[in-house]
C-alpha cells in the first residue's frame, strides 16, 4: 500500500471516527439518548472484545515460551546450524559445582531430557579433548590422571565453542570454575553465570558413589579421588564462597535422591527456566493492546467504567488464584516467575490494578492515563528484557539489580508508546483539550524520564505501583488534565 493510500484510509478513519464522536457530543438530549443505548451496546462488544484479546494476548506466549520438551513439540531451531550466532551477553548460564561425586552430572543429565536446557560437562569436554592426539591433549590426559585442575585457556576454550556450536542460549556449566584462574579467565569472555546451583554432599558419600562409578575413568580410584577432594576443598570451594558473597549460590542437598522436580524448582524460581518470556510478552503486550479499544467505546459517562471491567475482572481472577480459591497451573507460569500462586497477589495483582485505576481516573479525554499504562507496560517491560540482555557490567550506582541499558530502554520505549499513543487519540479528536504534538513530545520526554529513574529504585515487587504513580502523576501536573 503506497503512502498516499495509507494516508488517506488513516483520513477517513480519522473523520469517520471524528465525526461520529463530534456528532454524538452534539446531539441533543433526546437523539443522546437513543445514541446511548446503541452505544452501551457497542460498549458491552468492545469491552466483551477487549476481553477476549486480552485473553488471547495472556494465552499466546505460553504457547511460545513454555520448554519444548514439556509439550510434546518440535525441538527449536538450532540458531547456529541456520547461520545466526547467539550473542554471548545473551547467553543464560548456570555453574553447577560441587565435590567429585555429589551426582551434578546425573542430575544434569536428567534436566536436559525434559527441558530445553544445554548441559555442558567441563571433565567430558576435557576427556574428549585428551582423546584429540594434540600435545594439549596429552597434557590434559595427565593432569585429569593426578586429579590436577588443567589451565583455564584449554577449559574456556572448549566451553565457549560447545556453547556456540549448541546455538542455544541457556546452559548448565558442570565442573567449573574450579579453581580462581578458571572463574577470571570466564569472566573475562564477557560472560556471567546467572547463579551456581552447590552440591552439598558428604565426602564419605562421595567417595562411595566414585568407587561405584565403573566409567573406566582413570581418576576414579581411591588415590587420585584423594587428590581431587583436596583440591576440591582448597581450589573449588573458595569459587563458591566467592560467589556466595554476591548471593549467587543456591545450595542442592545432594545427600540424597534429589528429585529433579526440586532442582527445576530452583532453576524455575531463578528464571531460567520457563516463562520469563511469557511473562514479559504478557507485561508489556497486554496493555498496549488493551489502549487499541479506547477509540471503540461511546462517548458516555458509563464507558470508562465498561472499559475497566476487563482489567477489573481479570485482576479479580488473578486475586482469585493468588489466594487459592481458584487453581490455574498455566496462569501462574505464564504470570509468575517461582511458579507459586502467592506471587500473583504482588507483581501481577498491582499491574492488573493500575490499569484498572488509571482508565476510571484519566479515561481517554486525559493524556494522563495513556501516558502512565505505556510507561508501565512498554517502558517497564523494555527496561527488564534489555537489562537482561545488554546490561551486564553496568549496574547503576544506586541499585546494583538494575542496569543503565535497563533504564535506557525504560526511557525510550516509554517515550515512544507515549507518544505514538497520545498522538493518536490526539489525532482521533478523543482528548480534551486537545494537545499540541509538541506539547506531546515534551510531556513524554519528561514523564519518561521520571518513569524511567522510578523504574530504577531499589523497590522490589511495588515497582509496577511506583512507576504508574510517577508517571501518572508527572504527566497530570504537566498537562494539566
Ligand atoms: N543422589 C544419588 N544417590 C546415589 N547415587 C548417585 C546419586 N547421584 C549420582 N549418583 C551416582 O554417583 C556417581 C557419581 O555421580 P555423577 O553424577 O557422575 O557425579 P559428579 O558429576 O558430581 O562427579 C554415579 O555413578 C551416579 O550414578
Ligand atoms: O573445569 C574443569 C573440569 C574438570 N577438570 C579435570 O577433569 C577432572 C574430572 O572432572 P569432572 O567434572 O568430570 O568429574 P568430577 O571430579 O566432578 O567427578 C577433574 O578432576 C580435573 O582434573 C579440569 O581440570 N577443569
Amino acid at each position: 500500500m503506497s503512502f498516499r493510500s495509507v494516508t488517506w484510509v488513516s483520513r477517513q478513519l480519522r473523520s469517520a471516527l471524528q465525526g461520529s464522536t463530534a456528532a454524538a457530543l452534539q446531539r441533543d438530549s433526546a437523539s443522546l439518548a437513543s445514541q446511548q443505548v446503541t452505544w452501551s451496546r457497542m460498549s458491552f462488544g468492545a469491552g466483551l472484545a477487549a476481553a477476549g484479546l486480552a485473553t488471547f494476548v495472556t494465552s499466546l506466549p505460553q504457547a511460545d515460551c513454555a520448554p519444548a520438551m514439556e509439550k510434546g513439540q518440535a525441538p527449536p531451531i538450532n540458531l547456529a546450524k541456520a547461520g545466526f550466532a547467539v550473542p554471548k551477553t545473551s547467553r543464560k548460564i548456570v555453574f553447577v559445582l560441587g565435590g567429585p561425586g555429589s551426582g551434578k552430572g546425573t542430575q544434569c543429565s536428567r534436566l536436559v531430557a525434559e527441558y530445553d536446557l544445554v548441559h555442558l560437562s567441563a571433565g567430558d569436554l576435557l576427556r574428549a579433548h585428551m582423546k584429540s592426539g594434540t600435545t594439549d591433549g596429552q597434557m590434559v590426559a595427565d593432569m585429569i590422571k593426578n586429579g590436577q585442575i588443567v589451565p583455564s585457556y584449554v577449559t574456556v576454550n572448549l566451553l565457549d565453542k560447545a556453547m556456540a556450536d549448541s546455538g542455544k542460549t541457556q546452559f548448565l556449566i558442570d565442573g567449573f570454575p574450579r579453581n580462581e584462574e578458571n572463574r577470571a579467565a570466564f569472566e573475562k569472555t564477557g560472560m556471567e553465570p546467572e547463579f551456581i546451583l552447590f552440591f552439598n554432599c558428604p565426602e564419605a558419600v562421595m567417595e562411595k558413589r566414585l568407587m561405584g562409578r565403573n566409567e573406566g575413568r582413570t581418576d576414579d580410584n581411591a588415590e587420585t579421588i584423594r587428590k581431587r577432594f583436596k583440591v576440591f576443598l582448597e581450589s573449588s570451594m573458595p569459587i563458591i564462597d566467592y560467589y556466595n558473597k554476591q548471593g549467587k549460590v543456591r545450595k542442592v542437598d545432594a545427600d540424597r535422591d534429589p528429585s529433579t522436580v526440586f532442582i527445576v524448582d530452583l532453576l524455575r524460581s531463578n528464571g531460567v527456566l520457563g516463562p520469563r518470556g511469557c511473562r514479559k510478552a504478557t507485561h508489556i503486550g497486554t496493555g498496549l493492546v488493551y489502549l487499541l479499544f479506547w477509540p471503540l467505546y461511546s462517548p458516555g459517562p458509563s464507558a470508562k467504567f465498561v472499559c475497566a471491567t476487563v482489567p477489573g475482572l481479570a485482576t479479580f481472577y488473578f486475586w482469585m488464584v493468588g489466594i487459592g480459591a481458584c487453581r490455574d497451573k498455566s496462569l501462574l507460569e505464564r504470570s509468575t516467575r517461582s511458579g507459586q500462586r502467592q506471587e500473583l497477589l504482588k507483581g501481577p495483582l498491582w499491574y492488573g490494578l493500575a490499569h484498572t485505576l488509571l482508565t476510571v481516573a484519566f479515561w481517554r479525554t486525559s493524556p494522563s492515563g495513556i501516558t502512565a499504562i505505556a510507561m508501565l507496560c512498554a517502558g517497564d517491560g523494555a527496561a527488564e528484557g534489555f537489562g537482561r540482555r545488554y546490561g551486564r557490567g553496568n549496574p547503576l550506582p544506586h541499585n546494583s539489580q538494575k542496569t543503565w541499558a535497563g533504564s535506557t530502554a525504560c526511557l525510550i520505549f516509554g517515550f515512544l508508546a507515549a507518544v505514538a499513543y497520545i498522538q493518536t487519540a490526539a489525532y482521533l479528536g478523543l482528548l480534551q483539550p486537545q494537545q499540541p504534538f509538541g506539547s506531546i513530545v515534551a510531556t513524554s520526554a519528561i514523564v519518561s524520564l521520571a518513569s524511567a529513574a522510578a523504574e530504577s529504585l531499589p523497590v522490589g515487587e511495588w515497582d509496577n505501583v511506583v512507576i504508574s504513580l510517577v508517571a501518572a502523576t508527572s504527566a497530570r501536573l504537566l498537562y494539566g488534565c
